[in-house]
């Protein structure tokens, strides 16, 4: 039922975009990162996946590489014995949460074979000891042209996604808006839409865009304006009816706090690399229930291994709405 830690090592991989990716800074065309896997005294080994994202509060790939290279000299030999011992292991970990999440994921699947269960089932035997059989998903749908957002909408609904995520907040919200209208055009009302501004706003644009697009039924808007502005986004919240999702402003336990605490949010984006891991994000999503939010598993375009785990999470989660793991294939390989 426990185990060792004996080892640490950890590979690079680089998985390219199908399309280069637009982040707020610059355009990528590959998703970097490391694998890690840890080995216990029953030869066991346990995969994780460490990638930090640009834009979403993780330390460098660099800084990455110096704490997974580090990281043997205070885990070698720790006994693990269940989630606690995982946390207590890897508090010091906080400022670095794509290593964190690699290290976390790597001993989750160590205790999973250790215990016979798997991670989803462990997760969930600390909420309520169910696991999902049926997770919804949405798939999502870049700034691209209204003509081919309605043919990427008929592909994913003839696919069977019930939920459509549509990337907003560009300098042109007449664009923004015609993208929205063609993909309600074409689903009609049988499927989700909702969108994703990116913090692309400003408070009193987020106001006026969103009262414009209110007809078109939207199940949220995430993050519409910058991640720290979080009185402005109680205040659009206020002033306009379309649910808000907070995203970009929840990296971690304090911050999900302080959007609680500004009324900022109906319901929160849980990306576990962002976090440093599925434990932070299942403690986030608990945090969120209590003050009557709503939250969303998402993965930030990650490996198999990384949406794996994400999926993992989101099944053990009491969670109605789609979520964001349909990232897949964005990716040519993973
Ligand atoms: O939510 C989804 O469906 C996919 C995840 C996603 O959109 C995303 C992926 C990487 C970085 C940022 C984001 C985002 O939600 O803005
Ligand atoms: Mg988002």
């Amino acid at each position: 039922m426990t185990f060792l830690i004996k080892s640490i090592q950890f590979y690079p991989y680089r998985f390219a975009f199908r399309e280069p990716w637009r982040t707020a800074r610059e355009t990528i065309y590959y998703r970097e990162g490391w694998i890690v896997e840890i080995g216990d005294n029953e030869l066991r080994t346990g995969l994780g996946e460490a990638s930090p994202l640009d834009g979403f509060g993780m330390e460098s790939l660099v800084e990455t590489e110096v704490v997974l290279k580090e990281s043997w000299r205070s885990l070698i030999n720790t006994k693990i014995r269940n989630l606690n011992d995982i946390e207590n292991a890897l508090v010091k970990y906080d400022r670095s949460p794509a290593a964190k999440h690699g290290l976390e994921l790597a001993l989750l699947h160590l205790l999973s074979q250790a215990q016979g269960l798997s991670v989803s089932q462990i997760l969930a035997n600390s909420i309520s000891g169910k696991i999902r059989d049926f997770v919804p998903i949405n798939a999502v749908i870049g700034a691209i042209s209204p003509e081919k957002a309605a043919m990427k909408a008929k592909e994913y609904i003839d696919q069977g996604y019930p939920c459509l995520k549509i990337k907003v907040g560009t300098k042109d919200f007449e664009a923004d808006l015609q993208r929205v209208y063609a993909v309600r055009s074409q689903g009609g009302n049988n499927i989700q839409i909702r969108v994703d501004a990116n913090q692309g706003w400003s408070v009193d644009a987020a106001i006026a865009n969103l009262k414009r697009l209110a007809f078109l039924n939207l199940e949220y808007v995430e993050q519409p304006v910058l991640a720290s502005d979080l009185g402005g986004m109680a205040e659009v919240r206020r002033s306009q009816s379309i649910p808000i999702a907070a995203d970009e402003s929840v990296n971690n336990l304090a911050q999900l706090q302080r959007v609680i605490e500004a009324q900022a949010a109906d319901i929160i984006i849980l990306k576990p690399m962002a976090l440093g891991g599925i434990i932070t994000a299942k403690h986030a999503a608990m945090l969120a229930f209590q003050a009557g939010l709503d939250v969303v598993v998402t993965t930030t375009i990650d490996g198999a291994i990384a949406r794996q785990a994400a999926f993992d999470l989101a099944a053990a989660l009491p969670i109605q709405r789609a979520c964001g793991l349909a990232t897949g294939d964005l990716l040519i390989e993973s």
